[in-house]
């Protein structure tokens, strides 16, 4: 098992306070557009090491070889649950925000863990705190509107459609209008050409916008008579996730077994 990442502050030989142990982090898709990104803040960041970055075609021992006892994972959907399973063996901690986690994936992972209780996952659609904000403000929403639809818009490189976050935004506002007894939204159309309405999350349209000059962004438009209420989050730059991902990863080592989302670690 890797040390606890939040060890206390210990006295050097001499008596002299020392500095805290850093905390040894591997990267996984360490050349990628948000790996590089994490690069950079770890390497920034004073009581965080960087200790082994592992892209395609490297060899993903090189995170335990290297002592990594948090690795963060921004892959790609058909990888990290290959990445997973070998850190959770490995007994190193994990932040992920890597997409693609249905509810079977994430009972698998929570499978890997049972026999390593000391080992924690945070899986996570969203570090941008903006993101994890307007997913709370849509839920707490969600029950005063007969209406309610998403729209993501993201740079055209993104891998998978609908965005992670888009679905888990629609599944947390199906959720809360099934605990209001909202019945279904009303919805006149049929579809002349499929597709037109966007896909089906839990009965909440999501509709994915893919355009050069973006980085990541959503609207969450809700509806009532005579009045819509539009919720919008945008990143520019993907440095806005960084917070999340370092908050994540100083927690994730007081934090055994599996967390979905960054909410908890915020307080919220
Ligand atoms: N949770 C969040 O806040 C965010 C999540 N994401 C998600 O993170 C993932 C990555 O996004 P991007 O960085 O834009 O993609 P990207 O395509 O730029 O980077 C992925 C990297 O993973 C590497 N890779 C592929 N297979 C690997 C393997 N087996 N081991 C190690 N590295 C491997 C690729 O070579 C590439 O460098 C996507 O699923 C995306 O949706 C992206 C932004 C924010
Ligand atoms: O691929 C991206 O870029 C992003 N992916 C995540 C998602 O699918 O929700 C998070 C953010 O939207 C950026």
């Amino acid at each position: 098992m890797t040390t606890t990442p939040s060890a206390p502050d210990h006295q050097a030989a001499g008596g002299e306070a020392a500095e805290p142990p850093r905390i040894a982090v591997g990267v996984l898709g360490a050349r990628g557009r948000m790996g590089t990104e994490v690069v950079k803040a770890v390497d920034a960041a004073d009581d965080l090491e960087l200790v082994a970055m592992v892209d395609d075609g490297d060899w993903l021992f090189n995170v335990a070889d290297a002592g990594a006892q948090v690795v963060v994972d921004f892959t790609r959907p058909d990888v990290v649950m290959d990445n997973l399973r070998f850190c959770i063996d490995q007994g190193i901690h994990c932040v992920v925000g890597t997409t693609g986690f249905d509810e079977q994936r994430l009972a698998t992972v929570a499978q890997w863990l049972e026999p390593k209780p000391d080992v924690g996952v945070v899986i996570a659609p969203n570090f941008g705190i903006g993101a994890v904000l307007l997913m709370r403000f849509a839920q707490e929403a969600a029950r005063f509107f007969p209406s309610t639809e998403v729209v993501e818009l993201h740079h055209p490189n993104k891998v998978d459609a609908p965005s992670g976050t888009a679905v888990r935004t629609a599944r947390l506002v199906a959720a809360a209008r099934r605990s209001a007894g909202l019945p279904p939204a009303p919805d006149a159309t049929t579809d002349a050409l499929p597709g037109a309405r966007g896909a089906d999350v839990e009965g909440i349209p999501v509709h994915a916008v893919r355009l050069t000059g973006l980085v990541a962004h959503q609207e969450v438009l809700m509806g009532a008579a005579g009045e819509t209420l539009t919720l919008r989050h945008d990143s520019f730059d993907r440095a806005s996730f960084m917070p999340g991902v370092l908050l994540a990863v100083r927690e994730i080592g007081r934090r055994p077994g599996l967390t979905v989302g960054i909410e908890s670690f915020l307080g919220l």
